[in-house]
Protein backbone atom coordinates (compact mmCIF):
# COMPACT_ATOMS: atom_id res chain seq x y z
CA UNK A 1 0.00 0.00 0.00
CA UNK A 2 2.74 2.60 0.80
CA UNK A 3 4.66 1.87 -2.24
CA UNK A 4 1.49 2.71 -4.04
CA UNK A 5 0.82 5.88 -2.22
CA UNK A 6 4.70 6.96 -2.79
CA UNK A 7 4.09 6.50 -6.36
CA UNK A 8 0.91 9.00 -6.59
CA UNK A 9 2.26 11.25 -4.08
CA UNK A 10 5.44 11.14 -6.12
CA UNK A 11 3.81 10.93 -9.83
CA UNK A 12 1.36 13.85 -8.54
CA UNK A 13 3.94 16.20 -7.48
CA UNK A 14 6.25 15.65 -10.72
CA UNK A 15 3.02 16.35 -12.96
CA UNK A 16 2.94 19.58 -11.68
CA UNK A 17 6.40 20.93 -12.53
CA UNK A 18 7.27 17.46 -15.33
CA UNK A 19 10.49 19.68 -16.12
CA UNK A 20 11.80 18.85 -12.91
CA UNK A 21 12.61 15.33 -14.08
CA UNK A 22 14.09 16.61 -17.16
CA UNK A 23 16.45 19.22 -15.51
CA UNK A 24 17.56 16.48 -12.63
CA UNK A 25 18.29 14.39 -15.51
CA UNK A 26 20.17 17.07 -17.24
CA UNK A 27 22.17 18.08 -14.15
CA UNK A 28 22.58 14.16 -13.64
CA UNK A 29 24.53 13.72 -16.63
CA UNK A 30 26.82 16.61 -15.58
CA UNK A 31 27.25 14.75 -12.59
CA UNK A 32 29.00 11.92 -13.92
CA UNK A 33 30.71 13.63 -16.34
CA UNK A 34 33.86 12.57 -13.87
CA UNK A 35 33.32 8.90 -13.72
CA UNK A 36 32.83 8.79 -17.56
CA UNK A 37 36.11 10.57 -17.82
CA UNK A 38 38.37 9.30 -15.19
CA UNK A 39 39.40 6.04 -16.44
CA UNK A 40 40.08 7.75 -20.09
CA UNK A 41 42.28 10.86 -18.51
CA UNK A 42 43.98 8.43 -15.83
CA UNK A 43 45.24 6.21 -18.96
CA UNK A 44 46.08 9.31 -21.61
CA UNK A 45 47.96 10.93 -18.28
CA UNK A 46 50.11 7.70 -18.04
CA UNK A 47 50.79 6.80 -21.24
CA UNK A 48 51.12 10.10 -23.18
CA UNK A 49 52.12 12.21 -20.70
CA UNK A 50 53.72 10.51 -17.44
CA UNK A 51 55.24 7.09 -18.88
CA UNK A 52 56.18 8.59 -22.29
CA UNK A 53 58.67 11.49 -20.36
CA UNK A 54 56.23 14.42 -21.26
CA UNK A 55 54.78 15.01 -17.60
CA UNK A 56 53.16 18.56 -19.54
CA UNK A 57 50.56 16.60 -21.20
CA UNK A 58 50.05 14.38 -17.98
CA UNK A 59 49.24 17.31 -15.76
CA UNK A 60 46.74 18.59 -18.67
CA UNK A 61 45.05 15.53 -18.53
CA UNK A 62 44.55 15.19 -15.26
CA UNK A 63 43.75 19.39 -14.88
CA UNK A 64 40.94 18.10 -17.45
CA UNK A 65 40.09 15.90 -14.84
CA UNK A 66 39.33 18.03 -12.35
CA UNK A 67 37.62 21.02 -14.27
CA UNK A 68 35.44 17.83 -15.04
CA UNK A 69 34.90 17.71 -10.73
CA UNK A 70 34.37 21.18 -10.47
CA UNK A 71 31.45 20.40 -13.09
CA UNK A 72 30.34 17.94 -10.97
CA UNK A 73 30.27 20.02 -7.82
CA UNK A 74 27.61 22.73 -9.44
CA UNK A 75 25.50 20.02 -10.78
CA UNK A 76 25.62 18.35 -7.54
CA UNK A 77 24.12 21.83 -5.82
CA UNK A 78 21.41 21.91 -8.64
CA UNK A 79 20.55 18.80 -7.99
CA UNK A 80 20.28 18.51 -4.28
CA UNK A 81 17.79 21.69 -5.17
CA UNK A 82 15.76 19.73 -7.97
CA UNK A 83 15.09 16.92 -5.58
CA UNK A 84 14.25 19.33 -2.52
CA UNK A 85 11.65 19.87 -5.67
CA UNK A 86 10.46 17.05 -5.37
CA UNK A 87 10.40 16.11 -2.30
CA UNK A 88 8.60 19.14 -0.55
CA UNK A 89 5.40 18.70 -2.32
CA UNK A 90 5.53 15.05 -1.55
CA UNK A 91 5.88 16.13 2.75
CA UNK A 92 2.67 18.37 1.96
CA UNK A 93 1.07 15.41 0.66
CA UNK A 94 1.47 12.87 2.98
CA UNK A 95 1.14 15.60 6.26
CA UNK A 96 -2.13 16.43 4.77
CA UNK A 97 -3.55 13.10 4.29
CA UNK A 98 -1.66 12.03 7.56
CA UNK A 99 -3.39 14.94 9.67
CA UNK A 100 -6.69 14.58 7.89
CA UNK A 101 -7.01 11.14 8.80
CA UNK A 102 -5.92 12.21 12.71
CA UNK A 103 -8.82 14.65 12.46
CA UNK A 104 -11.18 11.98 10.98
CA UNK A 105 -10.59 9.74 13.45
CA UNK A 106 -11.24 12.57 16.21
CA UNK A 107 -8.03 13.04 17.41
CA UNK A 108 -7.99 16.74 17.11
CA UNK A 109 -7.48 17.37 19.92
CA UNK A 110 -4.30 14.98 20.61
CA UNK A 111 -1.50 17.63 19.34
CA UNK A 112 0.91 15.40 20.48
CA UNK A 113 0.11 12.46 18.27
CA UNK A 114 -0.29 14.99 15.62
CA UNK A 115 3.18 16.63 16.17
CA UNK A 116 4.49 12.39 16.23
CA UNK A 117 3.21 12.26 12.89
CA UNK A 118 4.43 15.57 12.10
CA UNK A 119 8.01 14.19 12.72
CA UNK A 120 7.36 10.88 10.86
CA UNK A 121 6.43 12.57 8.30
CA UNK A 122 9.90 14.66 8.17
CA UNK A 123 11.56 11.43 8.46
CA UNK A 124 10.07 9.81 5.03
CA UNK A 125 10.84 13.19 3.09
CA UNK A 126 14.26 13.07 4.49
CA UNK A 127 14.20 8.78 3.76
CA UNK A 128 13.01 9.64 0.14
CA UNK A 129 15.35 12.64 -1.11
CA UNK A 130 18.11 10.14 0.28
CA UNK A 131 16.51 7.33 -1.98
CA UNK A 132 16.50 9.39 -5.06
CA UNK A 133 19.59 10.72 -4.66
CA UNK A 134 21.61 7.47 -3.99
CA UNK A 135 19.68 5.43 -6.95
CA UNK A 136 20.38 8.42 -9.37
CA UNK A 137 23.68 8.59 -8.45
CA UNK A 138 23.99 4.43 -8.97
CA UNK A 139 22.59 4.31 -11.63
CA UNK A 140 24.22 7.36 -13.48
CA UNK A 141 27.22 6.47 -12.66
CA UNK A 142 26.79 2.67 -13.44
CA UNK A 143 25.92 3.88 -17.04
CA UNK A 144 28.80 6.14 -17.71
CA UNK A 145 31.22 3.53 -16.27
CA UNK A 146 29.97 0.81 -18.41
CA UNK A 147 30.25 3.31 -21.32
CA UNK A 148 33.82 4.22 -20.33
CA UNK A 149 35.24 1.18 -19.70
CA UNK A 150 33.68 0.14 -23.42
CA UNK A 151 35.20 2.99 -24.79
CA UNK A 152 38.83 2.53 -23.49
CA UNK A 153 39.15 -1.25 -23.05
CA UNK A 154 36.28 -3.81 -23.54
CA UNK A 155 38.36 -6.56 -22.22
CA UNK A 156 37.93 -5.31 -18.44
CA UNK A 157 34.15 -5.01 -18.74
CA UNK A 158 33.99 -9.45 -17.74
CA UNK A 159 36.25 -8.49 -14.90
CA UNK A 160 34.50 -5.53 -13.49
CA UNK A 161 30.44 -5.88 -14.38
CA UNK A 162 29.69 -9.38 -13.54
CA UNK A 163 30.80 -9.30 -9.38
CA UNK A 164 29.08 -5.93 -9.58
CA UNK A 165 26.12 -7.05 -10.73
CA UNK A 166 26.17 -9.73 -8.26
CA UNK A 167 26.85 -7.89 -5.19
CA UNK A 168 23.50 -5.43 -6.16
CA UNK A 169 21.76 -8.23 -6.57
CA UNK A 170 22.70 -10.10 -3.31
CA UNK A 171 21.98 -6.54 -1.80
CA UNK A 172 18.66 -6.14 -3.04
CA UNK A 173 17.19 -9.84 -2.30
CA UNK A 174 18.66 -8.93 1.24
CA UNK A 175 16.41 -5.72 1.43
CA UNK A 176 12.66 -7.51 2.06
CA UNK A 177 14.21 -9.02 5.24
CA UNK A 178 15.79 -5.85 6.66
CA UNK A 179 13.06 -3.73 6.28
CA UNK A 180 10.94 -6.93 8.31
CA UNK A 181 14.02 -7.00 10.79
CA UNK A 182 14.11 -3.14 11.06
CA UNK A 183 10.37 -2.68 11.69
CA UNK A 184 10.16 -5.24 14.20
CA UNK A 185 13.11 -3.66 16.02
CA UNK A 186 11.48 -0.38 16.09
CA UNK A 187 8.60 -1.81 17.21
CA UNK A 188 10.82 -3.54 20.53
CA UNK A 189 12.36 0.16 21.00
CA UNK A 190 9.18 1.44 21.12
CA UNK A 191 7.72 -0.99 23.68
CA UNK A 192 10.73 -0.78 25.56
CA UNK A 193 10.59 3.15 25.95
CA UNK A 194 7.10 2.91 26.95
CA UNK A 195 7.20 0.34 29.51
CA UNK A 196 10.53 2.33 30.90
CA UNK A 197 8.00 5.46 31.20
CA UNK A 198 5.31 3.42 32.68
CA UNK A 199 7.46 2.01 35.10
CA UNK A 200 9.49 5.28 36.16
CA UNK A 201 6.09 7.47 36.38
CA UNK A 202 4.63 4.93 39.39
CA UNK A 203 8.24 3.96 40.98
CA UNK A 204 7.06 5.33 44.25
CA UNK A 205 4.17 3.22 43.98
CA UNK A 206 6.39 0.29 42.88
CA UNK A 207 8.56 0.41 45.67
CA UNK A 208 5.49 0.79 48.52
CA UNK A 209 3.59 -1.92 47.24
CA UNK A 210 7.21 -3.91 47.20
CA UNK A 211 6.82 -4.90 43.43
CA UNK A 212 10.34 -4.57 42.21
CA UNK A 213 10.98 -7.76 41.06
CA UNK A 214 7.70 -8.12 39.15
CA UNK A 215 7.99 -4.95 37.50
CA UNK A 216 12.04 -5.85 36.68
CA UNK A 217 10.79 -8.61 35.18
CA UNK A 218 8.40 -7.08 33.21
CA UNK A 219 10.46 -4.41 31.74
CA UNK A 220 13.25 -6.99 31.59
CA UNK A 221 11.43 -8.92 29.11
CA UNK A 222 11.09 -5.96 27.11
CA UNK A 223 14.51 -5.47 26.84
CA UNK A 224 15.55 -8.88 26.32
CA UNK A 225 12.86 -8.61 23.71
CA UNK A 226 14.46 -5.56 22.28
CA UNK A 227 18.41 -6.95 22.37
CA UNK A 228 17.09 -9.98 20.37
CA UNK A 229 15.47 -7.86 17.54
CA UNK A 230 18.69 -6.12 17.47
CA UNK A 231 20.53 -9.18 17.67
CA UNK A 232 18.60 -10.34 14.09
CA UNK A 233 18.85 -6.86 12.57
CA UNK A 234 22.70 -6.47 13.17
CA UNK A 235 22.69 -10.53 11.20
CA UNK A 236 20.90 -9.09 8.01
CA UNK A 237 22.76 -6.05 8.04
CA UNK A 238 25.78 -8.14 7.65
CA UNK A 239 24.67 -8.95 4.22
CA UNK A 240 24.71 -5.27 3.12
CA UNK A 241 29.27 -5.89 4.11
CA UNK A 242 28.75 -9.13 1.64
CA UNK A 243 27.81 -7.92 -1.54
CA UNK A 244 29.76 -4.30 -0.78
CA UNK A 245 32.25 -7.07 -0.68
CA UNK A 246 31.43 -8.57 -4.17
CA UNK A 247 30.53 -5.60 -5.80
CA UNK A 248 32.86 -3.44 -4.48
CA UNK A 249 35.80 -4.67 -3.51
CA UNK A 250 35.80 -8.36 -5.82
CA UNK A 251 36.38 -6.32 -9.35
CA UNK A 252 39.39 -4.57 -7.82
CA UNK A 253 40.49 -8.12 -6.81
CA UNK A 254 39.71 -9.09 -10.46
CA UNK A 255 41.75 -6.27 -11.92
CA UNK A 256 44.58 -6.66 -9.98
CA UNK A 257 44.61 -10.11 -10.32
CA UNK A 258 44.04 -9.86 -13.95
CA UNK A 259 46.83 -7.55 -14.83
CA UNK A 260 49.01 -9.83 -16.53
CA UNK A 261 46.68 -11.22 -18.49
CA UNK A 262 45.44 -7.72 -19.71
CA UNK A 263 48.96 -6.89 -20.57
CA UNK A 264 49.64 -9.93 -22.63
CA UNK A 265 46.24 -8.88 -25.02
CA UNK A 266 48.30 -5.30 -25.34
CA UNK A 267 46.61 -2.86 -22.68
CA UNK A 268 49.05 -0.32 -21.39
CA UNK A 269 49.29 0.30 -17.83
CA UNK A 270 47.99 3.47 -18.60
CA UNK A 271 44.85 1.86 -19.18
CA UNK A 272 44.89 -0.91 -16.81
CA UNK A 273 45.22 2.28 -14.44
CA UNK A 274 42.36 4.00 -15.58
CA UNK A 275 40.18 0.84 -15.88
CA UNK A 276 41.09 0.87 -11.71
CA UNK A 277 40.24 4.74 -11.60
CA UNK A 278 36.77 3.43 -12.67
CA UNK A 279 36.17 1.25 -10.37
CA UNK A 280 37.89 2.60 -7.28
CA UNK A 281 37.00 6.77 -8.17
CA UNK A 282 33.31 5.83 -9.29
CA UNK A 283 31.91 2.46 -9.18
CA UNK A 284 32.34 1.55 -5.60
CA UNK A 285 31.79 4.52 -4.11
CA UNK A 286 28.28 4.63 -5.78
CA UNK A 287 27.93 1.33 -4.93
CA UNK A 288 28.55 1.90 -1.69
CA UNK A 289 26.39 4.96 -1.35
CA UNK A 290 23.53 2.64 -3.12
CA UNK A 291 23.83 -0.07 0.00
CA UNK A 292 24.02 2.30 2.09
CA UNK A 293 21.48 4.58 1.44
CA UNK A 294 18.98 2.24 0.28
CA UNK A 295 19.51 -0.18 3.47
CA UNK A 296 19.16 2.85 5.52
CA UNK A 297 16.94 5.06 4.20
CA UNK A 298 14.93 2.86 1.93
CA UNK A 299 14.13 0.54 4.77
CA UNK A 300 13.22 3.82 6.98
CA UNK A 301 10.88 5.05 4.25
CA UNK A 302 9.03 1.79 4.13
CA UNK A 303 8.84 1.34 7.84
CA UNK A 304 7.39 5.44 8.47
CA UNK A 305 5.30 4.97 5.55
CA UNK A 306 3.66 1.61 7.03
CA UNK A 307 3.33 3.21 10.36
CA UNK A 308 1.90 6.61 9.27
CA UNK A 309 -0.58 5.62 6.80
CA UNK A 310 -1.29 1.83 7.10
CA UNK A 311 -3.20 2.03 10.77
CA UNK A 312 -2.73 6.05 11.24
CA UNK A 313 -1.45 5.77 14.29
CA UNK A 314 -3.09 3.59 17.16
CA UNK A 315 -6.52 3.94 17.89
CA UNK A 316 -7.09 5.55 21.51
CA UNK A 317 -7.32 2.13 23.18
CA UNK A 318 -3.77 1.60 22.01
CA UNK A 319 -4.73 -1.87 20.64
CA UNK A 320 -4.42 -2.41 16.29
CA UNK A 321 -7.50 -1.30 14.25
CA UNK A 322 -10.02 -4.76 14.09
CA UNK A 323 -11.71 -6.00 11.08
CA UNK A 324 -15.44 -6.78 12.71
CA UNK A 325 -17.49 -9.70 11.67
CA UNK A 326 -19.98 -7.83 9.32
CA UNK A 327 -21.38 -4.43 10.00
CA UNK A 328 -24.19 -5.04 12.35
CA UNK A 329 -24.47 -2.13 14.43
CA UNK A 330 -25.63 -2.22 18.19
CA UNK A 331 -26.14 0.63 20.68
CA UNK A 332 -26.49 -0.06 24.16
CA UNK A 333 -26.76 2.54 26.61
CA UNK A 334 -25.11 5.41 24.79
CA UNK A 335 -24.37 8.64 26.33
CA UNK A 336 -22.54 11.49 25.20
CA UNK A 337 -21.66 14.92 26.29
CA UNK A 338 -18.96 17.55 24.74
CA UNK A 339 -17.41 17.85 27.94
CA UNK A 340 -17.18 16.58 31.35
CA UNK A 341 -19.72 19.18 33.10
CA UNK A 342 -22.07 19.60 29.70
CA UNK A 343 -24.99 18.21 28.99
CA UNK A 344 -25.18 14.69 27.42
CA UNK A 345 -26.34 15.18 23.85
CA UNK A 346 -27.45 11.36 23.54
CA UNK A 347 -28.46 9.70 26.83
CA UNK A 348 -29.47 5.95 27.23
CA UNK A 349 -29.62 5.32 23.30
CA UNK A 350 -29.85 1.59 22.60
CA UNK A 351 -29.90 0.82 18.92
CA UNK A 352 -29.56 -2.31 16.75
CA UNK A 353 -28.99 -1.65 13.06
CA UNK A 354 -29.23 -4.74 11.14
CA UNK A 355 -26.32 -5.89 8.51
CA UNK A 356 -27.39 -4.04 4.67
CA UNK A 357 -29.84 -1.75 6.54
CA UNK A 358 -30.83 1.51 5.33
CA UNK A 359 -31.52 4.26 7.95
CA UNK A 360 -32.50 7.69 8.00
CA UNK A 361 -32.12 9.96 11.03
CA UNK A 362 -34.15 12.91 11.14
CA UNK A 363 -34.63 15.37 13.84
CA UNK A 364 -34.59 19.33 14.87
CA UNK A 365 -31.25 20.93 13.94
CA UNK A 366 -29.16 21.48 17.36
CA UNK A 367 -30.66 17.42 18.66
CA UNK A 368 -27.48 15.68 17.95
CA UNK A 369 -27.64 13.71 14.15
CA UNK A 370 -24.19 14.95 13.67
CA UNK A 371 -23.24 13.36 17.11
CA UNK A 372 -24.94 10.16 16.41
CA UNK A 373 -23.37 9.93 13.39
CA UNK A 374 -19.78 10.68 14.54
CA UNK A 375 -20.60 8.19 17.40
CA UNK A 376 -21.66 4.98 14.67
CA UNK A 377 -18.86 6.50 12.47
CA UNK A 378 -16.58 5.86 15.84
CA UNK A 379 -15.32 8.99 15.09
CA UNK A 380 -16.52 10.13 18.56
CA UNK A 381 -16.44 7.59 21.77
CA UNK A 382 -19.13 7.46 23.73
CA UNK A 383 -19.12 8.60 27.26
CA UNK A 384 -20.91 5.58 28.34
CA UNK A 385 -22.26 2.80 26.52
CA UNK A 386 -20.63 0.95 23.89
CA UNK A 387 -21.23 1.32 20.07
CA UNK A 388 -20.23 -1.86 17.99
CA UNK A 389 -19.49 -2.23 14.39
CA UNK A 390 -19.71 -6.31 13.67
CA UNK A 391 -19.03 -6.38 17.78
CA UNK A 392 -16.18 -4.26 17.61
CA UNK A 393 -15.98 -0.94 19.49
CA UNK A 394 -16.08 1.34 16.56
CA UNK A 395 -13.42 3.31 17.31
CA UNK A 396 -11.33 0.36 17.06
CA UNK A 397 -12.80 -0.84 13.71
CA UNK A 398 -10.57 -0.72 10.49
CA UNK A 399 -10.83 2.52 9.18
CA UNK A 400 -11.54 1.03 5.77
CA UNK A 401 -14.65 -1.01 6.84
CA UNK A 402 -16.12 2.35 7.68
CA UNK A 403 -16.88 5.84 6.30
CA UNK A 404 -18.23 9.00 6.94
CA UNK A 405 -19.03 11.74 4.34
CA UNK A 406 -19.51 15.43 6.47
CA UNK A 407 -21.27 18.21 4.68
CA UNK A 408 -18.18 19.87 3.56
CA UNK A 409 -16.31 17.42 1.09
CA UNK A 410 -12.51 16.79 1.06
CA UNK A 411 -11.49 17.72 -2.23
CA UNK A 412 -7.71 17.91 -3.25
CA UNK A 413 -5.55 19.48 -5.59
CA UNK A 414 -4.78 16.52 -7.52
CA UNK A 415 -6.27 14.73 -10.91
CA UNK A 416 -10.04 13.85 -10.69
CA UNK A 417 -8.96 10.51 -11.02
CA UNK A 418 -6.67 10.81 -7.54
CA UNK A 419 -9.68 12.57 -6.08
CA UNK A 420 -11.75 9.68 -7.04
CA UNK A 421 -9.33 6.81 -5.84
CA UNK A 422 -8.01 8.31 -3.06
CA UNK A 423 -9.32 5.40 -0.96
CA UNK A 424 -8.87 3.11 -3.29
CA UNK A 425 -6.07 3.64 -5.57
CA UNK A 426 -5.65 0.21 -6.90
CA UNK A 427 -9.21 0.56 -8.26
CA UNK A 428 -9.77 -0.67 -11.94
CA UNK A 429 -10.93 1.95 -14.99
CA UNK A 430 -14.51 0.31 -14.92
CA UNK A 431 -15.45 0.65 -11.49
CA UNK A 432 -14.26 4.51 -11.35
CA UNK A 433 -16.42 4.84 -14.87
CA UNK A 434 -18.95 2.93 -13.38
CA UNK A 435 -19.24 5.40 -10.06
CA UNK A 436 -18.66 8.61 -12.09
CA UNK A 437 -22.28 7.38 -14.03
CA UNK A 438 -23.57 6.29 -10.67
CA UNK A 439 -22.84 10.24 -9.56
CA UNK A 440 -23.50 12.14 -12.49
CA UNK A 441 -19.77 13.25 -12.72
CA UNK A 442 -19.46 12.61 -16.37
CA UNK A 443 -20.18 16.31 -17.57
CA UNK A 444 -17.41 17.19 -14.52
CA UNK A 445 -14.94 14.93 -16.09
CA UNK A 446 -15.85 16.17 -19.82
CA UNK A 447 -15.07 19.93 -18.75
CA UNK A 448 -11.87 18.85 -17.58
CA UNK A 449 -10.89 16.92 -20.16
CA UNK A 450 -10.97 13.61 -18.84
CA UNK A 451 -10.11 12.26 -15.54
CA UNK A 452 -6.27 13.17 -15.23
CA UNK A 453 -6.33 16.92 -15.53
CA UNK A 454 -5.50 18.59 -12.51
CA UNK A 455 -8.84 20.04 -10.78
CA UNK A 456 -8.32 23.38 -8.30
CA UNK A 457 -10.90 22.75 -5.60
CA UNK A 458 -11.70 26.28 -5.27
CA UNK A 459 -13.28 26.25 -9.09
CA UNK A 460 -15.59 23.40 -7.95
CA UNK A 461 -18.57 24.10 -6.91
CA UNK A 462 -19.71 22.74 -3.27
CA UNK A 463 -22.68 20.16 -4.88
CA UNK A 464 -19.64 19.36 -7.30
CA UNK A 465 -17.26 18.48 -4.12
CA UNK A 466 -20.14 16.71 -2.51
CA UNK A 467 -20.49 14.68 -5.71
CA UNK A 468 -16.26 13.83 -5.68
CA UNK A 469 -16.59 12.60 -2.18
CA UNK A 470 -19.87 10.34 -2.15
CA UNK A 471 -18.10 8.75 -5.68
CA UNK A 472 -15.13 8.19 -3.65
CA UNK A 473 -16.38 6.43 -0.71
CA UNK A 474 -18.75 4.67 -3.28
CA UNK A 475 -15.78 2.87 -5.05
CA UNK A 476 -14.49 2.32 -1.09
CA UNK A 477 -14.18 -1.02 0.55
CA UNK A 478 -16.61 0.92 3.17
CA UNK A 479 -19.22 -1.54 4.09
CA UNK A 480 -20.77 0.91 6.64
CA UNK A 481 -21.36 4.37 5.12
CA UNK A 482 -23.01 7.31 6.97
CA UNK A 483 -23.49 10.58 5.31
CA UNK A 484 -24.28 13.10 7.26
CA UNK A 485 -26.07 15.59 5.02
CA UNK A 486 -22.97 14.94 2.79
CA UNK A 487 -25.63 15.52 -0.21
CA UNK A 488 -27.33 19.06 1.38
CA UNK A 489 -25.54 20.83 -2.02
CA UNK A 490 -27.26 18.56 -4.37
CA UNK A 491 -30.81 19.18 -5.76
CA UNK A 492 -33.49 16.88 -4.61
CA UNK A 493 -32.78 14.60 -7.80
CA UNK A 494 -28.80 14.34 -7.67
CA UNK A 495 -29.45 13.55 -3.80
CA UNK A 496 -32.08 10.59 -4.62
CA UNK A 497 -29.45 9.42 -7.60
CA UNK A 498 -26.79 9.49 -5.04
CA UNK A 499 -28.87 7.47 -2.14
CA UNK A 500 -30.09 4.81 -4.24
CA UNK A 501 -26.18 4.24 -5.83
CA UNK A 502 -25.38 3.83 -2.45
CA UNK A 503 -28.47 1.60 -1.35
CA UNK A 504 -27.65 -0.73 -4.92
CA UNK A 505 -24.15 -1.07 -3.75
CA UNK A 506 -24.82 -3.17 -0.28
CA UNK A 507 -23.68 -2.33 3.10
CA UNK A 508 -25.17 -0.90 5.95
CA UNK A 509 -26.53 2.98 4.71
CA UNK A 510 -27.24 5.20 7.60
CA UNK A 511 -28.34 9.04 6.20
CA UNK A 512 -28.37 12.61 8.33
CA UNK A 513 -31.18 13.88 6.37
CA UNK A 514 -30.94 16.84 4.92
CA UNK A 515 -34.15 16.45 3.27
CA UNK A 516 -37.44 14.77 4.57
CA UNK A 517 -37.20 13.05 0.99
CA UNK A 518 -34.19 10.71 2.12
CA UNK A 519 -36.35 9.26 4.76
CA UNK A 520 -39.40 8.36 2.35
CA UNK A 521 -36.43 6.37 0.50
CA UNK A 522 -34.77 4.79 3.89
CA UNK A 523 -35.72 1.49 4.34
CA UNK A 524 -36.39 2.38 8.37
CA UNK A 525 -36.37 6.12 10.13
CA UNK A 526 -34.80 7.23 13.58
CA UNK A 527 -36.36 10.38 14.40
CA UNK A 528 -34.56 12.37 17.35
CA UNK A 529 -37.02 14.07 19.59
CA UNK A 530 -35.29 15.75 22.94
CA UNK A 531 -33.84 12.73 24.65
CA UNK A 532 -36.46 10.38 22.71
CA UNK A 533 -35.56 8.43 20.12
CA UNK A 534 -38.17 6.92 17.83
CA UNK A 535 -37.14 4.17 15.02
CA UNK A 536 -39.81 2.85 12.68
CA UNK A 537 -41.03 3.08 8.82
CA UNK A 538 -42.38 6.18 7.98
CA UNK A 539 -45.37 4.81 7.94
CA UNK A 540 -45.31 3.57 11.18
CA UNK A 541 -44.04 7.31 12.70
CA UNK A 542 -46.30 9.63 10.75
CA UNK A 543 -48.90 7.80 13.41
CA UNK A 544 -46.36 7.44 16.30
CA UNK A 545 -43.95 10.56 16.03
CA UNK A 546 -45.99 14.08 16.04
CA UNK A 547 -42.43 15.72 15.11
CA UNK A 548 -42.18 13.47 12.26
CA UNK A 549 -45.49 13.84 11.31
CA UNK A 550 -44.99 17.82 11.61
CA UNK A 551 -41.48 17.55 9.77
CA UNK A 552 -43.23 15.41 6.63
CA UNK A 553 -46.24 17.57 6.92
CA UNK A 554 -44.22 20.68 6.48
CA UNK A 555 -41.94 19.59 3.42
CA UNK A 556 -46.01 18.13 1.71
CA UNK A 557 -46.67 21.83 2.16
CA UNK A 558 -43.70 23.40 0.59
CA UNK A 559 -41.66 21.39 -1.66
CA UNK A 560 -43.21 17.98 -2.49
CA UNK A 561 -41.63 17.19 -5.75
CA UNK A 562 -43.53 14.83 -8.13
CA UNK A 563 -42.78 11.02 -8.61
CA UNK A 564 -42.17 10.67 -4.70
CA UNK A 565 -45.15 9.10 -2.73
CA UNK A 566 -47.24 10.98 -0.45
CA UNK A 567 -47.00 10.27 2.47
CA UNK A 568 -49.78 8.91 5.20
CA UNK A 569 -51.96 11.95 6.70
CA UNK A 570 -51.13 12.92 10.48
CA UNK A 571 -53.48 11.23 13.28
N1 LIG B 1 -17.59 20.08 19.01
C1 LIG B 1 -18.59 20.44 19.81
N2 LIG B 1 -18.35 20.97 21.02
C2 LIG B 1 -19.35 21.31 21.85
N3 LIG B 1 -20.66 21.17 21.55
C3 LIG B 1 -20.96 20.65 20.34
C4 LIG B 1 -19.95 20.27 19.41
N4 LIG B 1 -20.55 19.78 18.32
C5 LIG B 1 -21.88 19.86 18.54
N5 LIG B 1 -22.11 20.39 19.74
C6 LIG B 1 -23.42 20.60 20.34
O1 LIG B 1 -24.08 19.35 20.42
C7 LIG B 1 -25.44 19.49 20.07
C8 LIG B 1 -25.79 18.56 18.95
O2 LIG B 1 -25.07 18.96 17.81
P1 LIG B 1 -25.14 18.15 16.44
O3 LIG B 1 -24.23 18.82 15.48
O4 LIG B 1 -24.92 16.73 16.72
O5 LIG B 1 -26.65 18.39 16.04
P2 LIG B 1 -27.38 18.15 14.66
O6 LIG B 1 -28.69 17.55 14.96
O7 LIG B 1 -26.51 17.40 13.72
O8 LIG B 1 -27.57 19.63 14.13
P3 LIG B 1 -27.69 20.18 12.63
O9 LIG B 1 -28.89 19.54 12.02
O10 LIG B 1 -27.85 21.65 12.82
O11 LIG B 1 -26.41 19.82 11.94
C9 LIG B 1 -25.64 20.95 19.73
O12 LIG B 1 -26.21 21.59 20.86
C10 LIG B 1 -24.30 21.47 19.46
O13 LIG B 1 -24.20 22.83 19.85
Amino acid sequence: MSGGLVWIFLRRSLSREPYRIVRLSAWSLAEVVPAFAGGHAVARAVDDGFAAGRPGTGLAWLALLAAAWLLAAVAARQILLNIAAVVEPFRDDLLTRVVSGALRAGRDGDAAAVARMNHQVELARDALGAIITVVRSFVFTLVSVAIGMMTLAPEVVPLVLPPVLLGLGLFLASLPALARRQRDFIVADERTASAVAVMAGGLRDVSACGAEVRVAATVGRQIGDQARAARSLARVTATRTLSLAVGGWLPILLLLAGTPWLLGRGLTAGVVLGALTYVMQSLTPALSGLVQGLGVSGVRLAVTLERILGDQGPPESGGPRRRPEGTRLELTGVAFAYGPKAEPVIDGLDLVVPEGDHLAVVGPSGIGKSTLAGLVAGVLRPTEGSVLVGGVPANETHEAVRALIPQEAYVFHGSLAENLTYLTPEAPAEAVDEAVAAFGLAGLAQRFDGYDTEIDPAELSAGERQLIALARTYLSPARLVVLDEATCHLDAAAEARAEAAFAARGGTLIVVAHRISSALRARRVLVMDGTRVLVGTHEDLVGASPLYADLVGLWVDHRLPQGIPTPSPRP
